[in-house]
């Protein structure tokens, strides 16, 4: 194992760094902070050491931290800022090749259609390499610095993914799917017993490459209630509390789905219940989807501190429905984005972003319920420091504090490619238009034409993709750059402290 994992550029140099110029967060729920004239520093382990305001240029920075020269200086280019890695709490790794095939099929005849028989090919372990590289590569050109994966059945290939991680640089949960009935004859976990050891194996590969679970853990992952059988969650839940890690699964997405659920466990109540009764619902538990859920099982949410996992793509796509997020934060829960890889057709938390915004105005209309329109300021923090507590990185990942990880994009907002170019002036002669910054040649294209961060950050929000990410950071470390030596370029030319 191993030869079909490809390095990128970066990745052994110092992660000591300077950061400096515009940087975007979450201050709270509902407020972005924005910093111009911002100075980072991260250290050698990849965690901030200082955040500093209004510092007029990285000289001025030195004199107050003379240790820290020689050290060097990423800058941002004028249009552009620092934000938060995106975090992915929900995605199917080895879904990537179905993303965009759903038909008109609903969430259970889409399992049988598409997803069931793709998953099944991933005893190909060629082949489990060949997607396992290129969804990891995918997500960090869109800044996904944390992924939640779900990846199949199979050992050898779940075990790929980890190493893929790991390699790379992407944070990341890794959760052999468990499912032993209801399972089609070619695909699913043939008794409790094997379901149980194969999961236990994935977890002691993952001790093995990375035994402080610092950059890749192990998540348990019952597929969801509908083709687990009471005695294998009963045992997972076991599992996770012994070893100490998360769970994942799917909750309340499709109503066909809350009808097999509710009639294959009648004692429970309600699907919420289900996980409850076989120790499933814990704090380190993160739900999915959640469209329908009653009163009652937001409360018992709350009551066990369980994340949610809003996929709005995926609700959209797969007809599911429209969740209630208003009534999550409402009820104090816990809430993330995930892409829902292939549920939902798109890799980019960016994309999952824009599309809570929408459904939410679209629930609010259909309901005439104001409140239910969720803000710019609010989905930008479930992408970050909402994921970062669904996924138990609270404090960690997310923001930028001192003590938290350097996990972060460099969003760029010149014109993307060459659509915004080739610019005429009134004689109709063609005129170059560059920055001086070299790496966002183009001028303002989509995002230039209002002055303030607010709005560029909502061009970001609703008209932005992968383009406009300059390099990623997971701990300190690159871990992508839209070209190579880009951003090394970013600070020769603006550092002169190298
Ligand atoms: N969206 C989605 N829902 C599920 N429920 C059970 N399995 C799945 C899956 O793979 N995707
Ligand atoms: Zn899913």
């Amino acid at each position: 194992m191993g030869t079909t994992v490809s390095t990128l550029t970066p990745g052994t140099r110092s992660r000591k760094a300077i950061y400096y110029g515009t940087f975007i967060h979450s201050r709270t729920i509902t407020n972005l902070d924005i910093i111009t004239q911002g100075a980072i520093g991260v250290d050698d382990s990849g965690k901030i050491a200082f955040v500093e305001r209004n510092v007029e240029s990285p000289e001025k920075l030195f004199l107050n931290f003379p240790e820290w020269v020689g050290v060097r200086v990423f800058q941002t280019p004028k249009d552009g800022f620092f934000f938060p890695g995106l975090i992915d709490t929900h995605i199917h790794a080895s879904q990537y090749p179905n993303a965009g095939l759903f038909g008109s099929t609903t969430l259970l005849d889409w399992l049988t259609t598409y997803t069931f028989p793709t998953e099944s090919s991933f005893s190909d372990l060629t082949f489990a390499g060949t997607v396992y590289n290129r969804i990891v590569n995918r997500t960090l050109s869109h800044g996904t610095t944390t992924a939640s994966y779900y990846t199949t059945i199979h050992v050898p290939a779940t075990n790929l993914l980890s190493e893929i991680c790991h390699k790379k640089g992407q944070r990341a949960f890794i959760g052999r799917v468990c499912m032993d009935v209801n399972c089609p004859d070619y695909y699913g976990d043939e008794s409790v017993s094997m379901a149980m050891a194969n999961t236990k194996d994935t977890i002691e590969y993952i001790k093995s490459i990375d035994p402080d679970y610092r950059v890749v853990s192990p998540i348990v992952t019952p597929r969801f209630a509908v083709t687990c059988s009471g005695d294998m969650m009963s045992e997972l839940g076991k599992l996770a509390k012994q070893e100490n890690i998360p769970i994942q699964t799917h909750v309340s997405e499709n109503e066909y789905e809350i009808d097999f659920v509710n009639k294959s466990f009648p004692k429970s109540g309600s699907y919420t219940n289900v996980y409850d009764d076989h120790g499933l619902l814990t704090p380190r538990t993160i739900l999915s989807h959640a469209v329908h859920l009653s009163e009652e099982e937001l409360k018992l949410i709350k009551s066990r501190r369980t994340g949610l996992s809003h996929c709005p793509v995926s609700n959209s796509a797969l007809g599911s429905g429209v969740a209630r997020v208003r009534d999550w934060v409402d009820e104090g829960v816990n809430v993330g984005l995930g892409t829902d890889v292939s549920g939902g057709y798109s890799p980019s938390i960016l994309e999952a972003a824009r599309q809570a915004l929408l459904v939410s105005r679209i629930l609010a209309q259909r309901e005439g319920v104001e409140r239910y329109k969720l803000s710019i300021a609010e989905v930008l923090w479930f992408a970050t420091r909402g994921g970062a507590r669904v996924v138990g990185l609270e404090g960690k990942v997310g923001g930028f504090e001192v003590g938290m990880e350097w996990d972060a994009v460099l969003v760029g907002l010149g014109g993307v490619d060459g659509a915004g170019e080739g610019v005429l002036d009134s004689e109709g002669e063609e005129v170059v238009v560059g920055d001086e910054q070299g790496l966002t040649i183009g001028g303002v294209d989509l995002f230039g034409w209002q002055g303030d961060w607010e709005d560029r950050v909502a061009k970001w929000v609703y008209a932005g993709d992968e383009r406009n990410n300059l390099g990623v950071w997971v701990g300190g470390r690159l871990v992508y750059e839209k070209e190579r030596q880009g951003v090394e370029r970013l600070v020769r030319r603006n550092g002169l402290y190298n």
